[in-house]
């Protein structure tokens, strides 16, 4: 895999604009196979995931072109329900297919999915919820056969046990086509979730309360095109005001939603960093100021802090003065992050679920690997803010959910390279190449 080289301590400066969400981008993509016309799906970023996505789409008999106007979706002619074992490993959201897939076709047969390796990711909710709208579950060994009943899904009362984002995806994808009534209690509610009842409804479904405690969907048996654009990721856009708060720099993010970034703001300016939120803009300015420890943070579902910013918020607290602890409660192995950031002369403790965060005056450059794809963001982050010069190894894991990390990086101007695999890295603070 290729690497970064990050030579540290610039103070960053300038505009990014932030890219669209992959974690809207991949239900959407997948949902997109409800229409019986063609589909235009605008600023889905490029990335690793998003291929996936594609090659899976095309792989079941849909086409999907990339063009100036966005992506265009056709699975009017959609004619298989298997997904390959290759393809399901290449990505968590490969599981989504099922609930968009399940209603055209009658079957879909799986294998579990891949992703980020952070912990135990089982499936149960998405298949106790393809059970309540009528489906047959067959597994054997890794293959799992998901069966609608003859007549078609049914519509349900689903309560799920934990408001997981990717079962209420599933559930509410095959939901929009059932007969009858849906009504999923205990919903996530995240942003992306909503974007993806924003998208079902641009279709001509009928879904109503996404971001509340209840979703009620009511089934359409037909559904259209539309011409959509993805909400922008509050997960890059969060990560890119830790880089200029951990820089002490002012920088300026454009293409954001300031109320899906609002939680990780407010922590910020209560550590000193100023944020000023523009209508689509925000920029944030760590200049000059004494930043503090976020003291105790926890991870929650959405509108509580996320998972997805848990790394860069640790390689953020290494920066800051005093201690923090950063419990982690969504996921039980996201801490992969905290050896790698240790060999940067970070002062980590870990304990179950939490992180006890010792500030530090300075972190050393030197070699580290990212394992997924946030907790190679959060060594970015460290690397940028670190003295000397980082080598990052394995960044396919970043490019998952980043594009053009390193090119913003550059347009704020930061020291950073990108080195093919198989070249070899001579690591020196004067020069890295
Ligand atoms: C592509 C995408 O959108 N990925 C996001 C999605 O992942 P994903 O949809 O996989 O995350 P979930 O919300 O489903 O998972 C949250 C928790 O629920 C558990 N669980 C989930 C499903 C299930 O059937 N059984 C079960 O026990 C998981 O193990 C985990 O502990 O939401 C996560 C939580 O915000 C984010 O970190 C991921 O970036
Ligand atoms: C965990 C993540 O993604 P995925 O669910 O696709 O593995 C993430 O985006 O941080």
């Amino acid at each position: 895999m290729d690497k970064f080289v990050i030579s540290g301590w610039d103070q960053l400066n300038g505009k990014v604009r932030i890219h669209g969400a992959k974690n809207s981008a991949l239900p959407l993509l997948a949902a997109s196979i409800l229409a019986e016309e063609k589909v235009v799906i605008r600023d889905v970023p490029n990335l690793r995931d998003v291929r996936a996505m594609v090659k899976i789409i095309t792989e079941l008999g849909g086409t999907v072109i990339r063009s100036s106007e966005g992506m265009q979706i056709n699975t009017v002619h959609l004619n298989s329900g298997t997904i390959p074992k290759k393809l399901m490993q290449e990505m968590r959201s490969s599981i989504v297919i099922c609930g968009s897939i399940i209603n055209k076709i009658g079957w879909v047969k799986v294998s579990p999915p891949g992703g980020c390796a952070i912990g135990n990711r089982p499936i149960d909710l998405h298949l106790k919820g393809f059970k309540k709208l009528g489906c047959e579950i067959f597994e054997k060994n890794d293959e799992i056969l998901i069966k609608a009943p003859k007549h078609g899904l049914k519509g349900a009362k689903i309560e799920l046990d934990y408001p997981s984002v990717g079962a209420t995806e599933n559930v509410m994808m095959a939901a929009a086509q059932a007969k009858g009534t849906t009504e999923i209690y205990n919903p996530a509610k995240e942003p992306e979730i909503q974007d993806l009842a924003n998208f079902i409804n641009a279709l001509g479904g009928n879904v109503k309360g996404a971001g509340t405690e209840k979703i009620t969907i009511e089934g359409k048996q037909s559904m259209q095109g539309t011409d959509y654009r993805i909400i922008p990721d509050r997960i890059v856009a969060g990560t890119y005001m830790l880089a200029g708060a951990i820089t002490r720099s002012e920088i300026t993010l454009t293409n954001v939603v300031p109320e899906h970034i609002r939680g990780l703001a407010n922590l910020l300016e209560q550590c000193g960093v100023q944020v000023i939120f523009g209508e689509k803009n925000v920029t944030i300015s760590a200049k000059n100021r004494n930043i503090v420890s976020p003291k105790h943070v926890t991870t929650q579902p959405y509108p509580g802090f996320p998972t997805d910013m848990q790394p860069q918020l640790l390689a953020f607290s290494c920066f800051t003065e005093g201690t923090s602890f950063i419990t982690e409660k969504i996921f039980d192995g996201r801490f992969n992050h905290v050896p790698e950031l240790r060999k940067l002369g970070a002062k980590i403790e870990v304990k179950k679920q939490t992180a006890k965060v010792t500030g530090v005056s300075v972190l050393s450059g030197t070699v580290v690997e990212a394992t997924d794809l946030r907790a190679g963001a959060a060594l970015v982050l460290a690397a940028l803010g670190a003295e000397g010069v980082t080598v990052i190894e394995n960044i396919d894991h970043i490019e998952r959910g980043h594009e053009s990390f390193d090119e913003d990086l550059k347009s704020l101007g930061a020291n950073i390279l990108r080195i093919p695999k198989n070249q070899i890295t001579h690591l020196s603070n004067e020069n890295a190449y």
